[in-house]
């Protein structure tokens, strides 16, 4: 059982030996607060309690006073200066990065803490080929004939491998704390995904300090390492790229693609950094639907067993029908097919644009995200092919797809 489930079961025996039926101890109803940014959440809260959607960022402290739990996104700083003296006994972020979460201040506070580990992978993997697919037509090289570093191998990083592996892309792999763990995997050093990966992507959490230090992981030195015409993504946390270097490295003339979906600092980040980066976009690598759908349910279902009353909930049982219903696909599959069906469902360049028009004026960030266009993930389209392999092959990579023989 990973530590976080552990301690929500040992604080919900806590909990149930003061509370029952989704009552507080004074006898109402439980007080959720949820971040209104949290799709599905007002309806799946309000089973088990009294729900109210609050902004994440700045979070009104008032309504903390006499609410039982928080429900928050990553933009919720949750720490003592936050919950001490509130009543909240329980804390779920529908995300999968937690640094914004002090865990251990809770845990001593003895407050539950639940977090969405895997909620959007597939959105930022998809993220990730978006970009990849759109530079590599932009700049006329095949993916194949790339090898793509991977730092940092859980649930993004993972998926990520498999799917590039799939389209016979050669992948390097980094990740020293699943390598000292003694995870099966052919990891290596950082150093030596440096020197051979034509493509460095960062998919670590963000650790200020320990042994597994990922804070500026790419700093100045590492930046300047990189081969001519490396392509650099961040769509983890910001601060893992040292911005101030990497702006310095770009105005130097050093010859990088870069995408950045994440900023040192969030939320106003350094518009001259996004002037010279290929793709910038406002921390929406994990903004399908599908991916939040999943961040609120985990949650969700975290919190119904904290109370003792478990309930579980199946994902499309929420989620609209998507917008495509079906395409045909004739023949096989190569770069530029698997670009153009990629691209039907979400192409990056969308949010790079939309970035770009804002960027600077205070407030404009955040707003992108709040009212986020809807995206869907590669299963929701469901794709027809005359050709097995090609049919095959797309169903690996997380397309809908079957093979329907022509008759
Ligand atoms: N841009 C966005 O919208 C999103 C960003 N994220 C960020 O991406 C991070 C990774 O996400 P997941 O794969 O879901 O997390 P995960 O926890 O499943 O995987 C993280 C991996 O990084 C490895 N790692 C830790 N320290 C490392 C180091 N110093 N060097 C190399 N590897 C290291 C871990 O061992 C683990 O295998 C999250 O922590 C979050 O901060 C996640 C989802 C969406
Ligand atoms: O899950 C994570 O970790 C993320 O980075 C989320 O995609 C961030 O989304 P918000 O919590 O900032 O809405």
């Amino acid at each position: 059982m990973a530590l976080s489930a552990l301690r929500v079961c040992l604080a919900a025996r806590l909990w149930h030996t003061c509370a029952l039926n989704s009552r507080s101890q004074t006898g109402t109803l439980v007080k959720i607060l949820v971040d209104e940014n949290m799709p599905y959440a007002r309806d799946l809260f309000s089973r088990l309690g009294e729900v109210k959607a609050v902004p994440g960022r700045p979070i009104p402290v008032a309504e903390l006073a006499d609410a039982d739990a928080l429900m928050v996104r990553s933009v919720t700083k949750v720490n003592a200066a936050l919950l001490q003296g509130t009543g909240i006994k329980f804390v779920g972020t529908a995300t999968a990065g937690t640094d914004h979460v002090d865990d251990a201040w809770l845990e001593q506070a003895g407050i539950a803490f639940s977090a969405a580990p895997g909620c959007n992978a597939i959105a930022v993997v998809e993220y990730v080929f978006s970009s990849l697919l759109m530079l590599a037509e932009r700049d006329g090289f095949a993916l194949t004939d790339r090898t793509v570093g991977i730092v940092g191998v859980g649930n993004v990083g993972g998926r990520l491998q498999a799917r590039l592996e799939a389209l016979g892309i050669r992948t390097l792999l980094c990740d020293p704390p699943r390598a000292d763990h003694g995870d099966a995997g052919d990891f290596r050093s950082l150093d030596e995904l440096v020197r051979e990966a034509d493509v460095l992507t960062f998919h670590t959490p963000l650790f200020k300090d320990g042994p597994y230090k990922t804070l500026h992981l790419a700093d100045e030195a590492l930046i300047a390492r990189l081969k001519p015409g490396t392509i650099l993504i961040n769509a983890c946390r910001g601060p893992v790229v040292d911005n101030a270097a990497l702006l310095q490295r770009l105005q130097a003339g050093q010859a990088l693609s870069v995408v950045l979906d994440v900023w040192e600092p969030e939320p106003d980040l350094n518009v001259a950094l996004l002037d010279r980066v290929d793709i910038g976009t406002a921390h929406i690598a994990g903004y399908t639907l599908e991916g939040k759908a999943r961040g609120t349910t985990q949650v969700f279902e975290a919190y119904s067993e904290f109370i003792g009353k478990r309930q579980q909930v199946a994902l499309d049982t929420l989620l609209p029908a998507p917008e495509f219903g079906r395409i045909t696909l004739h023949g096989g599959l190569d770069q530029s097919t698997l670009k153009r069906l990629v691209h039907l469902v979400y192409d990056v360049r969308r949010d790079d644009a939309l970035l770009r028009k804002v960027a600077g004026t205070p407030g404009e960030f955040d707003k992108l995200r709040k009212h986020y266009l809807e995206r869907r993930e590669w299963s929701s389209l469901y794709v027809q092919c005359d050709d097995a392999d090609a049919a095959a092959l797309l169903l690996k990579l997380g397309f809908n797809a079957v093979h329907t023989p022509v008759r």
